[in-house]
């Protein structure tokens, strides 16, 4: 066997490069080019799963050092298969691997589709590897296991591979068709113990082969940079190319593909050399490809014309027969005659020269391109852009967002110059198409669809446009859970345009990246308010977030359940100086300290007014640190959530006096579910009494409070003390405290505090004092009419100013309509009732429905769920301002 002869067959190639093909693998090894693409996994097709991320070259090595004789390389297009099978090769005939195979032979089944007639494997193997001396056949299929077979492109291999239609032959001089040699060959019947490594694209069913399977990835953004470095000799243009295709195609998922690339990096190159502008979108780039292409064969604008209407011809029933390729003689229909020579540059051949029988386009983007061009451009094309995207459901990735970008005149002037006009009716019926589905999709709830149209938009590169369709009624900000960086190019050019955004959410994103995030990050800065509770982030992520606070316009930040911690928050702080937030939602993010938060609320400029820090165990060294900042003049916070928060009474001495101090705004605390005590509550209505406090809202679980509120210093208006069980001695003197002439309370809850019909009248007579109380909600304590009572008599009081009152669960009967329904008619100020889940029948419908339909006050009153049959809705639904 002559490793020589090996080598110089496939070193010495003729195959040229082209624009979209590709540079040859022998090329791209003799220029030191070649770079492993890399493999995800290998898996065993049988079952059992191996993750391994690394080269695809080591991957084969280690494949077939071991037990399968069988590799399996499965890769989209252009990703790399045929020049890692060329690259093994020569390895191999160069002594380098693969040294336990003293025989490869390598086949292109696309090439073998047209070998007719029967003839024996070692007619096969003279035939298609004509290195090797005929004397040398028989000796080498002698020793199987020393044999390895290469076949390339399985998918385009147009035979059948079924063992069950062949009769499997296994005598390698006996004479067969190609594909029962090949079926024998890869189902072991001949020359049983040989190895093999097969590549096809995804495309192709691998159910009659078994063995190791190895997913060709392609090129991460490492290996581009390498490619890159590689292609281009000055690095200052690598560099600005990379840099260029990262931010505006890198997104894709066809970038992997080395042969994308290679295209890419050969059209920018002419680009650049010609001083000419990088395109800045998909459709901007294969506009500069179609023009390069077409310039190249200096044809008139007619032929021109003529051959994109062929092209177009081909592409659309390429994709239409859910085909990839066309016969010759169909090639000849579509008008393709004249240019036999010209269109290697678009398509390849199946076979050789004239013997080519079937074209394939190199690249299906390419296609896709030319079925987008072909629509603008054909005349004879029918039933507009909804008809024609119908017709190739399933087919249409790209095709809307290449007809998106093409529609614009400022787009596809340079081609205009080659071609001729664009269809002008084609164009306003798409456009008109356009509108309608982007204007359906953003206001619509599907999120696909909602992003799609973004990604729209990003191609037409139209300014206004996307100010006409994402108006503050579409949902500029609609949720993503996955975030695709391609959703968050379109996504943040769509901001961009628009120059600012109400919200922008991004709650629960599980992949938000560092490199989503920078690209997001004008964008962020572009917005009102960010939501991006339930998100993970890691600290690149953060970083990006802090800078775009530091620039922009956020006004309110909602991070709540975001494991952050107190790194990532100490990162994202230093963001926070001297910016806008008036609101922070920090809920459960794993904070133990606010150490961080010190300089951001005493900053000069700070604005931060309300700050969430429910569910962090911040303990009282945490709240402790952020009184310090409390005593600042230049802290603005006005109110707290500090909910389950792990705080003592060690933590309220050192608010309290914070409070006291005369410089904390603080208006509204929250500090339910901690363990404050009776000395934290004691400190806490030391601040209340305090002439300087300026606490209005105060919201615990301890009842000693209620003694605060005698001072009358006090300024709290509103209290909730739901859910204690206050206990007749406490509600009672809390009453007491209610009554005193001056007290501000206005908004009271006692929901489910264990209350009496004796607390209810002591309620009524408050509420006929001529307090300031405006809502009680008293719901859930089970007091029955008797109890509810004492309130509507109070309400049917002329010093009663209840607007709102809540009753729900109250046990209460038809026997309390009468004195309710007395009561609405009297009230001057009542609004709303909520009345819900009580005792009431169909017997007090009628009364209730003629009192709120006299009353001109009485806005709501919720009876949903009472004893009510359906004989009563009809009448219900009579009064709008009845809920049931
Ligand atoms: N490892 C590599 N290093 C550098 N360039 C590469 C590499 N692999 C592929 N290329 C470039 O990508 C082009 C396409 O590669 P190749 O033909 O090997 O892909 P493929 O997966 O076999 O494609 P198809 O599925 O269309 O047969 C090559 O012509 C070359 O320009």
């Amino acid at each position: 066997m002559d490793r020589g002869a090996v080598l110089t067959h496939i070193l010495n190639s003729k195959a040229v490069s082209t624009l979209l093909g590709g540079e040859p693998p022998a090329s791209v090894m003799l220029n030191n080019k070649y770079i492993s693409p890399l493999t995800s996994e290998a898996q065993e097709t049988d079952g059992s799963v191996e993750d391994s991320l690394g080269s695809v070259d080591c991957a084969i090595h280690t494949s077939l050092a071991g037990r399968k004789k069988t590799v399996v390389l499965v890769g989209p297009e252009g990703s790399g298969k045929t020049t890692v099978l060329e690259k093994l090769i020569v390895d191999w005939a160069e002594g380098a691997s693969l040294q336990n195979f003293s025989y490869v032979f390598y086949f292109c089944l696309r090439e073998m589709n047209f070998l007719g007639g029967a003839l024996s494997l070692e007619t096969l193997l003279q035939h298609s590897n004509c290195h090797i001396p005929p004397e040398s056949v028989p000796g080498v299929l002698q020793k199987p296991d020393k044999v390895l077979f290469v076949f390339d492109n399985l998918d385009q291999y147009r035979h059948s591979r079924d063992p069950s239609v062949h009769t499997l032959c296994s005598d390698p001089s006996q004479a067969a068709s190609v594909s029962c040699l090949i079926t024998s060959l890869l189902q072991g019947s001949l020359l049983r113990g040989t190895s093999f490594v097969v590549a096809t694209r995804p495309t192709t069913c691998l159910e009659f082969l078994s063995g190791t399977r190895i997913e060709v990835l392609g090129f991460l953004n490492p290996q581009r940079e390498a490619y890159f470095n590689g292609f281009f000799t000055n690095p200052t243009m690598a560099n600005t190319a990379l840099m260029h295709m990262e931010r505006t195609l890198g997104f894709y998922d066809f970038s992997t593909s080395p042969r994308f690339c290679w295209t890419v990096c050969s059209m920018y190159k002419s680009l650049m050399d010609a001083g000419a502008e990088l395109p800045d979108t998909l459709t901007q780039l294969y506009i500069n490809i179609l023009v390069h292409l077409i310039q190249a064969l200096s044809l008139t604008e007619a032929c021109n014309r003529e051959l994109v209407l062929a092209l177009g011809r081909l592409a659309s029933r390429c994709s239409l027969d859910h085909h990839s390729s066309c016969t010759k003689d169909e090639m000849d229909s579509f008008g393709f005659q004249q240019f036999r020579t010209s269109v290697g540059v678009f398509l390849q051949g199946d076979g050789l020269g004239p013997d080519t029988h079937f074209f394939t386009f190199h690249s299906q983007l390419m296609q896709k391109f030319i079925m987008a061009v072909f629509f603008f451009l054909d005349k004879s094309v029918s039933g507009g852009v909804e008809k024609m995207l119908e017709k190739h459901k399933g087919h249409t990735k790209f095709l809307d967002l290449f007809l998106s970008g093409l529609s614009e005149p400022v787009q596809h002037k340079p081609l205009k110059t080659l071609i001729g006009e664009l269809n002008s009716e084609q164009i306003v019926d798409f456009k008109s198409w356009l509108k309608s589905s982007l204007q359906a999709a953003l206001q619509g709830y599907h999120k696909d669809a909602y992003r799609h149209s973004l990604c729209l938009l990003h191609q037409t590169q139209n300014e206004s446009l996307v100010k006409e369709m994402v108006t503050p009624s579409t949902k500029a900000g609609i949720c993503y859970d996955t975030l695709s960086l391609q959703d968050c190019v379109a996504l943040n050019y769509v901001i961009t345009c628009l120059g600012e955004i109400e919200r922008l959410c991004l709650y629960n994103v599980r992949n938000l990246t560092e490199e989503n995030a920078e690209v997001l990050a004008p964008a962020m800065s572009l917005s009102h308010k960010i939501i991006l509770s339930g998100s993970i982030m890691n600290n690149g992520v953060v970083l990006h977030l802090a800078s775009a606070l530091s620039k922009g316009i956020t006004e309110e930040l909602d991070l709540n359940h975001i494991n952050l911690g107190d790194e990532k928050f100490t990162i994202l702080c230093t963001g926070l100086r001297d910016c806008k937030q008036h609101t922070i939602k920090l809920s459960a993010c794993n904070l133990t300290s606010c150490e961080a938060l010190v300089p951001v609320l005493t900053s000069e400029t700070s604005q931060l007014r309300v700050l969430d820090l429910r569910f962090n165990e911040l303990g009282d060294k945490g709240l402790i640190n952020l009184c310090k900042a409390l005593w600042s003049p230049h802290c603005k916070l006005e109110e707290l959530q500090l909910q389950h928060c792990q705080l003592t009474s060690v933590s309220m001495e050192a608010l309290s006096e914070a409070l006291c101090s005369g410089h904390s705004e603080l208006r509204k605390v929250n500090l339910t579910n901690n363990m404050i005590g009776d000395s934290g509550v004691e400190a806490l209505c030391k601040s209340l009494r305090h002439s300087l406090c300026k606490l209005q809202s105060l919201i615990a679980s301890c009842p000693d409070l209620m003694e605060a509120l005698m001072s009358e210093h006090c300024s709290l208006t509103e209290l909730d003390l739901s859910l204690n069980d206050l206990g007749q001695e406490g509600a009672l003197l809390l009453c007491q405290a209610l009554s005193r002439p001056g007290c501000p309370i206005e908004k009271l809850r006692l929901v489910r505090c264990a209350l009496t019909q004796s607390v209810f009248r002591e309620l009524g007579l408050v509420l006929r004092s001529g307090t300031q109380l405006k809502s009680l909600f008293v719901g859930i304590n089970t007091v029955g009419d008797q109890g509810v009572k004492h309130l509507w008599d109070a309400v049917a009081h002329p010093n009663c100013l209840l607007e709102e009152l809540d009753v729900e669960i109250t046990q209460m009967t038809d026997a309390c309509v009468e004195d309710l329904c007395a009561a609405i008619r009297a009230s001057k100020t009542l609004k709303n009732l909520e009345m819900s889940n009580n005792l009431l029948t169909d017997a007090s419908v009628p009364a209730l429905v003629k009192v709120m339909q006299e009353s001109d006050n009485m806005q709501e009153m919720n009876l949903k769920y009472n004893d009510f049959s359906e004989d009563v809705f009809d009448m219900l639904e009579e009064c709008n301002k009845i809920r049931y």
